[in-house]
């Protein structure tokens, strides 16, 4: 596809957010034909600023936890609030795509997946098409976690600016970010520089289970003629500096299930003298990983990618230290002091987390009960070179061999809850190439290229199968405590990061190649 190119010399004060940025004077930047439209497109976007936190607002307030069977329903009401969202902007050819029932293991054998949005705005044959996907579920929140406010109620600190509330900045603040881009040119009375396909889950807290196989089967039909695909769902580094990023850390999520006693038991009675399943699965879990963070699973290092000089070097320059770490953990218990060990192992190295135990005692109190059933909840992120399979086989040996030393009388049964790969990509594109110009234009600054250690599992499928590039173009902070308590996005990363969502179309539409 071509697009005609001017030359358009830009000498422009642009507002960003409440402040005042100067970022080009007598700048020479690569215009469409048409007129420039970032000065009254970013105008538009302050403008609509309440009207954009109100729509967060209500979305938020949809607790859509996919992890939880029994608010599926709320997950579904997201998915309808979306299609009217996207109704009222003005996208057409909106399909909710039904994905079937969850596989195991599922308390509800008939669970349905939440339906998967798909939509289009503009179908323009001389445009670029470029795919957003984003996610509408959330993790689980409740305000007895230690949240100062409910968290499926947006609050908005106005002192702070900024924005708290369960999805706030993942993944429903850049999902309706894109709806608001798509308001702002409309009203700013601007064509979109590319055709939009949005393709928002509900699953992807829970390992975007049955994303895949839509993928595959629309590559051809709905997803026909995508030329990029942008994901925002990510985080900057620090509190500052914007970054893009070409890298995710797979995933594989496990539970140990340990059982014996036909019910609950009382300690005062059976203790002492029945094996205890939580004892087992304490041992189970303890044999997993130790306190500094080494993997103890025979063969699972060995499948990690050894360090190249030419890697080591990209560390070098990102923007990020150890105070960063600190800030966003609320504390100073990293087990690496140094900016480079801490950024290799989030983005480059596998960890081990122990998550729960499901069916343990874990209120207030003091309970005095043997639980008869319990299920350990644990994840390995994974990283170049591992191979999932090969994962899973050693994992459950290992659980099982562990398990059987212990000579107990309960069962034991370790497996793979849901899976999603890891993804790196090289940045030198156009779209990352787009994107770094948008950044520049909106934060005056140049972004740093990193990895991240969180996973969005859908990721390299949809490079595979649209064979396209996707590019990471994250819009919250480093401290907005994602799948914490208290997630916020600050409302200047709400505005900027639109702005350069706006901004990226636009130089991506206007670049050469794809
Ligand atoms: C990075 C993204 N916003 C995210 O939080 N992804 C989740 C996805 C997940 C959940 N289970 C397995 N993968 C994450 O990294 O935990
Ligand atoms: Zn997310
Ligand atoms: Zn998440």
């Amino acid at each position: 596809m071509s697009v005609r190119l001017t030359l358009a010399t830009v000498s422009k004060v642009i507002r960003v957010g409440s402040s005042l940025n100067l970022v080009s004077q007598n700048r020479k930047i690569m215009s469409s034909a048409a007129e420039f439209p970032y000065g009254k497109v970013f105008a538009k976007i302050d403008e609509l600023k309440p009207q954009f936190i109100d729509t967060l607002g209500k979305a938020v307030k949809i607790p859509a936890v996919s992890g939880d069977e029994s608010l599926r329903p709320m997950v579904v009401r997201k998915a309808h609030f979306l299609v009217g969202e996207l109704q009222r902007i003005g996208f057409t050819d909106i399909q909710l795509k039904h994905l079937g029932t969850q596989p195991p293991p599922v308390e509800d054998e008939n669970l349905q997946l939440p339906p998967v949005v798909l939509s289009r705005y503009g179908n323009d044959p001389k445009k670029k098409t470029i795919v957003v996907y984003g996610h509408y579920d959330v993790q689980p929140a409740s305000f007895e976690d230690g949240w100062d406010t409910e968290p499926f109620e947006l609050y908005v600190d106005e002192e702070k600016q900024l924005m708290r509330a369960r999805g706030s900045t993942d993944d429903t603040g850049p999902v309706i970010g894109w709806f608001n881009v798509v308001q702002a040119y409309k009203e700013s009375g601007f064509e979109l520089p590319v055709n939009l396909i949005t393709c928002f889950e509900g699953m992807e807290e829970s390992g975007s289970i049955g994303l895949d196989g839509l993928i595959v089967e629309e590559a051809d039909k709905y997803f026909k003629g995508t030329d990029a695909v942008c994901i925002s769902d990510n985080y900057w580094l620090g509190t500052t500096k914007p970054v893009l990023t070409y890298g995710l850390r797979g995933c594989n999520y496990y539970q140990t299930t340990i059982e014996g006693p036909g019910a609950d038991l009382h300690s005062g009675i059976f203790g002492g003298i029945i094996a205890e399943p939580m004892v087992d699965l304490v041992q189970v879990l303890g044999s997993l990983v130790d306190s500094k963070g080494k993997i103890l699973i025979d063969g699972v290092d060995d499948m990690v990618a050894p360090l190249t000089e030419k890697e080591a070097k990209l560390y070098d320059g990102i923007d990020f230290t150890l105070d960063d770490l600190n800030a966003a953990s609320g504390s100073d218990t990293s087990l690496y002091k140094n900016p480079k060990d801490i950024l290799m192992h989030r983005w480059r190295y596998p960890s081990l987390s122990l998550h729960g135990v499901e069916g343990a005692f874990s209120s207030q109190g003091a309970k005095t009960v043997v639980p008869a059933k319990v299920h350990g909840k644990f994840s390995i992120r994974t990283v170049p070179d591992m191979d999932s399979e090969k994962l899973n086989k050693l994992v459950i040996a290992h659980c099982d061999k562990v398990f059987s030393k212990l000579e107990s009388p309960n069962t034991c049964k370790t497996e793979l809850i849901h899976d999603g790969d890891y993804w790196i990509s090289d940045p030198n594109n156009t779209s990352f190439t787009a994107a770094s110009k948008a950044t520049e234009l909106v934060y005056g600054v140049s972004p740093d290229l990193t990895r991240e250690g969180g996973s969005i599992p859908i990721t390299l499928t949809f490079e595979q199968q649209l064979k396209t590039s996707v590019l990471l173009l994250p819009m919250g902070r480093g401290d907005d405590g994602a799948h914490s308590v208290n997630e916020k996005l600050d409302i200047s990363n709400y505005v900027n990061g639109m702005k350069t969502m706006a901004a990226y179309l636009h130089y991506y539409a206007v670049a050469e190649g794809k």
